[in-house]
């Protein structure tokens, strides 16, 4: 199965160390989405697989073996930076870019046209890229990563600053893209979006991975959770050993137990006063990052 593979990457820009033994891989069909707080190394990390940064050490595999310019040709990447050419007609601009990786004139038009139609900008293919909102310029800078049929898309924050429709676009995009076999790796701080998305997720911090896995795996606890909406006295967990209390909002209470269905905590919530809600919780992926990635990272 192709997979781009991520080994021990580490890089420092002068004394700081931006990457510390990255490692993780991305397998075909795979979407896996690359979380960090900012200045954790994501951006980093994706400009060495694409090869417009060298590592200090570590490696890049596609396939593996190490992976070559000629791989690296047929990577899809929207950069952080963007750099589409403000003034270039989105025609021209994505004709050009297929063309540069290899399209035929006529292969480089039909592209061109089926990914801006795919994206819904299609009707603005003469404007100049200046011309049009953020939102669509980025949904040409996605069209700009797919035109040449890349067998793997890297994506620096495609999300950001999308509306909700665009958001659902672009979701469906890579979610066909995926299906069709490729490899899928994007950052987002949107973690519910990345929750939704992904079958995979890495978080990073301080240049390292600190969790990599599926988001089942991810949320998993090793004791039930449980939330309940109801009574706001906690005199009522007394009755049951070894629950302890991990969150309370108002009358929304998520209560750790040593093991059981669940019943028991639900029967003695009910002999304290009415319950509204109850069900088992899982910590989200919000929950998660911000147990794994200490506040101090942020003012780096
Ligand atoms: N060209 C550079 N010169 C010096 N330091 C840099 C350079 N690029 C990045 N850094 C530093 O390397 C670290 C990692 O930065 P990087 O851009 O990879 O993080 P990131 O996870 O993409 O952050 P964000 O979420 O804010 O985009 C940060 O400490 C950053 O300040």
């Amino acid at each position: 199965m192709t997979a781009l593979e991520l080994e021990n990457l580490t890089k420092s820009y002068g004394e700081r160390k931006a990457l510390d033994g990255a490692t993780f891989r991305v397998g075909a069909g795979e979407i896996f989405g690359f979380v960090g707080s900012n200045g954790a190394g994501k951006t980093t990390t994706m400009r060495i697989v694409l090869g417009v940064l060298a590592a200090d050490a570590g490696d890049v595999r596609w396939d593996g073996r190490p992976i070559t310019l000629d791989d690296r040709r047929r990577i899809g990447y929207m950069p952080e930076e963007r750099g589409l050419y403000p003034k270039m007609r989105v025609r021209d601009q994505l004709e050009y870019l297929a063309r540069l990786h290899g399209l035929t004139t006529a292969g480089a038009r039909a592209a061109a046209a089926r990914w801006a139609e795919t994206l819904g900008v299609a009707e603005r293919l003469g404007d100049e890229v200046q011309k049009l909102s953020l939102g669509n310029q980025q949904r040409v800078q996605l069209a700009a990563a797919l035109v040449h049929e890349p067998e793997i898309l890297v994506l620096d924050e495609p999300f950001s600053g999308l509306d909700p429709v665009a958001v659902d676009v672009m979701s469906g995009v890579l979610r066909e893209r995926s299906a069709a076999g490729v490899p899928v790796i994007f950052s987002s701080h949107q973690l519910e979006l990345v929750e939704r998305l992904c079958d995979r997720v890495g978080i990073i911090k301080s240049g390292r991975m600190v969790a990599t896995g599926s988001i089942a795996d991810l949320r998993h606890t090793d004791r039930p959770r449980w939330e309940v909406v109801g009574p706001t006295d906690p005199g009522w967990l007394a009755a049951l050993p070894g629950a302890r209390v991990l969150s309370r909002d108002g009358d929304r209470t998520v209560i750790e137990t040593l093991d059981g269905d669940g019943q028991d905590v639900l029967r003695a919530a009910l002999a304290a006063g009415a319950v509204h809600e109850f069900g088992p919780s899982r910590p989200s992926l919000t929950d998660l990052f911000r147990h794994v990635v200490a506040t101090e990272e942020t003012s780096r």
